[in-house]
């Protein structure tokens, strides 16, 4: 009897803990020594943390690291007050929260923990903005009127949950402020770049003009004279009353020279020699000019060696070197894969005026994805994938058929995810159910078709094109 109710109660635990699982708000919970003590699978897609990384740190910890503001610790109001109460909180990823905090009360009436309800705003305000727009409609407004009331752009920075790349901008953006030169190495897409500007604005020089050049972009001859540039009747063609150079633009703001790897030993010189006496002289101009600003210089290149081959100076390569910052590219930085993709749903979800979510399959096989193109690749893969899903849950179906073609040319080690003989099907099933479904316009005769229920071509309809 007693083995019976053992089975029971393990059995209530087991649905309960599924029932929280899956609810699709956050449930966040919260002991009597402000410890978390459960948080469900939603925390992911508002936090880009797991519940194991969450469970057991204590709230102003978390407070503290940013993951939400305004940076509120509930638990001494409700120690206070004893009554439940509702906030609006944004996340880290940008995510807009309205949080129910309840206090659950033991016999003695003494708070034993704190349960929050964490529910995205996103959807309440895509469903009031469809209002809106029925309603704007309905006065007849213009069209141009509501896009501009309703998608306003937002300034989107760099997300990171890298300790290597915290600690890295927590170290340049010092040296920034002080002037000292900053050489980022990285793969191609590793956001390097952003990081640049990132280290900009997080320095004492953040007033001052950001200034970025692509070597790379341009020929020998203009990049010279777009770097230095030059007086009057300079040479044939150029600007009547000459031209300023972005050194001078950059003045004592940042200088990003990206691509550093392909200047040419002609301007490689030139660059030493401000570099090295912070002193250069525009085309033509027969006045030295003196300048201040950091320079932040990127390549993908192994700059080493284009030492040892001779195609780079060595004395640049250490002018440059004085902080040397690489940034790991995206297969190593798994931590950062959901995060990532939550905070670029969110992105494209805004521009297209659309709502979506990720399945957690789609999330496990991009950890184990080689990604050669960075979250360059990761960025282009979700706007893609939001573009042209049909359903509101975007997963393994709706890979581009590229996408699965080169994850199983690039796993050539075999350390990377195939997908699973379940989710090809599933992919074959998807493509077959869209096309005969078009081509039969109900599911009855989808059906017939198939040779199947029409019960079951509803629900293949309903899978695979959300109707
Ligand atoms: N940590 C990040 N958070 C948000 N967006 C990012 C992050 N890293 C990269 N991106 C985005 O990925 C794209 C590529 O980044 P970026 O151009 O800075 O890479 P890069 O390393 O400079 O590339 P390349 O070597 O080709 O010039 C950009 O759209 C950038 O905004």
């Amino acid at each position: 009897m007693e083995k019976d109710n053992l089975l029971e109660n393990r059995e209530h635990e087991c649905i309960y803990k599924k029932i929280l699982d899956n609810s699709y708000d956050e449930i966040f919970v919260v002991d009597g020594e402000d410890k978390v003590i459960y948080v469900n699978d939603a925390c992911e897609k508002h936090y880009g943390l797991k519940p194991e990384d969450m469970i057991g740190k204590n709230v102003k910890e978390l407070v503290e690291l940013g993951y939400w503001y305004p940076k509120l610790d509930v638990q001494p109001y409700v120690y206070k007050t004893k009554k439940s109460f509702t906030v609006e909180q944004t996340t880290i990823l940008n995510k807009k929260l309205v949080t129910t905090v309840v206090p659950v009360l033991d016999d003695d009436g003494n708070i034993e923990m704190v349960v929050q309800n964490v529910r995205d705003k996103t959807g309440l305000e895509d469903f009031r903005n469809e209002l809106e727009k029925i309603r704007s409609l309905l006065e007849e407004k213009s069209e141009s009127e509501n896009n501009e009331a309703f998608f306003d752009e937002c300034d989107f920075g760099l997300i990171t949950y890298n300790n290597k790349i915290k600690e890295i901008m927590k170290i340049t953006s010092r040296a920034a402020s002080v002037g000292s030169t900053i050489l980022i190495l990285g793969e191609s897409g590793t956001g390097k770049g952003l990081i640049a500007k990132t280290i900009h604005n997080s320095s004492e020089r953040k007033d001052k003009p950001f200034i970025a050049i692509n070597c790379a972009a341009i020929p020998e001859n203009l990049l010279e004279s777009e770097l230095f540039g030059y007086e009057t009747g300079a040479f044939t063609g150029a600007e009547k009353n000459g031209r300023v150079g972005l050194i001078e633009l950059a003045k004592d703001g940042t200088l990003f020279l990206d691509e550093i790897g392909e200047i040419t030993p002609r301007i490689q010189a030139k660059l030493l020699h401000v570099l090295q006496n912070r002193e250069y002289y525009s085309i033509g101009g027969r006045e030295v000019k003196t300048t201040n600003a950091t320079i932040i210089a990127a390549t993908n290149r192994n700059l080493e060696e284009m030492v040892e081959a001779g195609e780079f100076r060595q004395d640049l390569y250490y002018r440059l070197n004085i902080m040397e910052v690489r940034i790991p590219p995206l297969r190593n930085r798994t931590e950062e894969i959901a995060p990532l993709s939550y905070f670029f749903l969110d992105k494209f979800d805004k521009k297209y005026d659309t709502h979506h979510e990720l399945s957690k399959d789609l999330i496990e096989l991009f950890k184990g994805y080689s990604w050669l193109g960075n979250v360059r690749e990761l960025e282009n893969l979700i706007e893609r994938m939001v573009i042209t899903a049909e359903n509101d849950t975007i997963g393994l179906n709706n890979l581009p058929e590229v996408f699965v073609e080169r994850m199983n040319r690039e796993n050539i080690d075999g350390k990377m995810n195939y997908l699973s003989l379940d989710a090809l099907k599933d992919r074959y099933e998807a493509k077959l159910i869209k096309e005969y479904y078009e081509e039969c316009g109900t599911t009855r005769k989808l059906a017939e078709k198939l040779n199947i229920s029409q019960t079951r071509a509803a629900r293949l309809v309903k899978k695979y094109l959300n109707s």
